[in-house]
């Protein structure tokens, strides 16, 4: 049986803005184990974004638990908001790595200084980060900055980051959104490629059906919970 990762039960979040209260959904849950694949999909505003930040601990939830790699976080409890922020930073710094639509890259920092900062962040050895980028095919822009190589380049750069810091859960919200369509696809071959070989879990969010398809499960946040742990009926159908 795989180990499980996450375990999000009855998750609920609500903005106020201009004093307005805006509930962007509730009753979310989630499971996932170990090697496992989650698309989160649903029209704009429906809280692709929102639930990762959640499951990152970038927002905190109104209602709800959230277990993740030994970690109990209960809406429930009282807990001093500093001691939440250091529990989950700890599990960002070590153990989730978090994409973006564009490449979070240090500019002032070459590509491989930025996988080994992450890499060296997260206490992993710094010798595999040029392989990394060999792996992703882009080692011989090594040396180079940010800015000097093209947008498909720094996603991939972005992806030897994220893999140099050994997760167990990878977050992406529209990784390759940002990229055409051939170089999406190059991009998104290359992270489920090594999602396969290394078994971290992944929750992707999408608006690209054809992507969401790749992965093993899709939870809509239109319909509600998703549970594909070992021994659960999967989800609603998409
Ligand atoms: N910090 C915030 N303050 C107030 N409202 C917010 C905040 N963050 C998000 N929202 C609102 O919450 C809702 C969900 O936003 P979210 O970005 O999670 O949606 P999404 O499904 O990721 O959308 P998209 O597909 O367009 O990226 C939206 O109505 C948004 O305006």
């Amino acid at each position: 049986m795989s180990q499980q990762v996450l375990e999000a039960r009855e998750l609920s979040k609500t903005f106020v803005s201009g004093g307005e209260p805006i509930a962007v959904f509730s009753g979310v849950s989630v499971a996932l184990a170990a090697g496992q694949s989650l698309a989160l999909v649903g029209r704009s505003g429906s809280g692709k974004s929102t639930l990762l930040n959640l499951l990152c601990g970038l927002e905190r939830p109104d209602g709800g638990v959230i277990s993740l790699l030994g970690e109990r976080f209960d809406s429930r409890e009282a807990e001093a908001p500093r001691q939440w922020t250091q529990r989950w930073a700890r599990l960002r710094r070590g153990r989730i790595g978090v994409m973006f639509q564009e490449a979070n890259l240090m500019p002032a920092l070459s590509l491989l200084d930025n996988v080994r900062l992450r890499a060296r962040l997260a206490e992993q050895p710094l010798e595999p980060c040029q392989s990394w980028l060999e792996r992703l095919g882009i080692g011989e822009l090594a040396e180079r900055y940010p800015d000097q190589v093209s947008g498909g380049q720094r996603q991939r750069a972005a992806l030897a980051m994220v893999f140099a810091m050994n997760p167990d859960l990878i977050l992406a919200d529209e990784p390759t959104g940002s990229l055409d369509r051939r170089t999406a696809e190059e991009v998104t071959a290359e992270l489920f490629r090594l999602q396969a070989e290394t078994g971290v879990a992944l929750i992707l969010a999408t608006h690209d059906a054809e992507l969401a398809d790749q992965c093993q499960v899709t939870l809509d946040l239109a319909h509600g919970a998703a549970d594909l742990t070992p021994g659960a009926s999967a989800g609603p159908a998409p």
